[in-house]
């Protein structure tokens, strides 16, 4: 299975895949966590932030995530991953690709400002700092329109983002397992 997680920068993608892996390696569960920023530093360091690059940048996630999917691991990526066609693209391209959508108020990111880059893309255009094309202020962001689940993580506290996501995975899990007991 590999869940594609999608939303802003400071949402919780990162926080929610690792207690999301934390909590299945208790059910014995494997997990990889497919960080978007991570894969920037290793295998994405020709990329930018462009519509073409992103997207490039999720296709090469999501062939990575289906790795390790094929060898029954749990791949999350972790990616804002903004443009809902590249995200349609990976969910025909590979097979049990669920996409959860880590929603939070533009505010509540701004206030949250984790690596400061909501403050970074307020400033005048021509400051040394300034931010540009950061995705929910000054690039877009593509809400999922049918996403498998829906966080709002203002309200949603981690422990029950975790749950929810947990039981997901369990549940489908055993559904696969019934399938396959099912035709031999
Ligand atoms: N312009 C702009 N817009 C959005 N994000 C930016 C930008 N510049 C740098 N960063 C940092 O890059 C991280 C996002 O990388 P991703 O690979 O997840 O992005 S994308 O899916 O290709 O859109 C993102 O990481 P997260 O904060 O974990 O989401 C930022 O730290
Ligand atoms: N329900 C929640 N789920 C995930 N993170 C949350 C939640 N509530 C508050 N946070 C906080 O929001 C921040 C999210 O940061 P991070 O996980 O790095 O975001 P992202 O990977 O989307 O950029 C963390 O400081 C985290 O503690």
């Amino acid at each position: 299975m590999i869940l594609l997680f999608c939303g802003l920068s400071g949402a919780g993608k990162s926080t929610l895949a690792h207690s999301v892996k934390a909590r299945l390696s208790r059910a014995v569960v494997p997990v990889e966590i497919i960080d978007g920023d991570t894969y920037r530093e290793r295998l994405c360091t020709d990329l930018g932030f462009s519509r073409r690059d992103r997207s490039e940048n999720l296709r090469r996630l999501g062939f990575v995530a289906d790795r390790f999917a094929a060898h029954g691991i749990v791949s999350i990526i972790s990616a804002i991953s903004p443009y809902e066609d590249v995200r349609n693209e990976l969910v025909q391209s590979y097979p049990n690709v669920k996409v959860v959508h880590i929603d939070c108020a533009l505010d509540e990111l701004k206030r949250r400002d984790t690596k400061g880059l909501y403050r970074r893309a307020s400033l005048p255009d021509d400051a040394p700092d300034k931010l540009h094309g950061l995705t929910g202020v000054s690039d877009p962001f593509e809400a999922p329109a049918e996403p498998d689940l829906y966080f709002n993580t203002q309200h949603d506290s981690i422990d029950d983002c975790t749950t929810r996501i947990c039981d997901y995975v369990l549940s489908q899990m055993a559904v696969a397992k019934r399938r396959r007991a099912r035709l031999g």
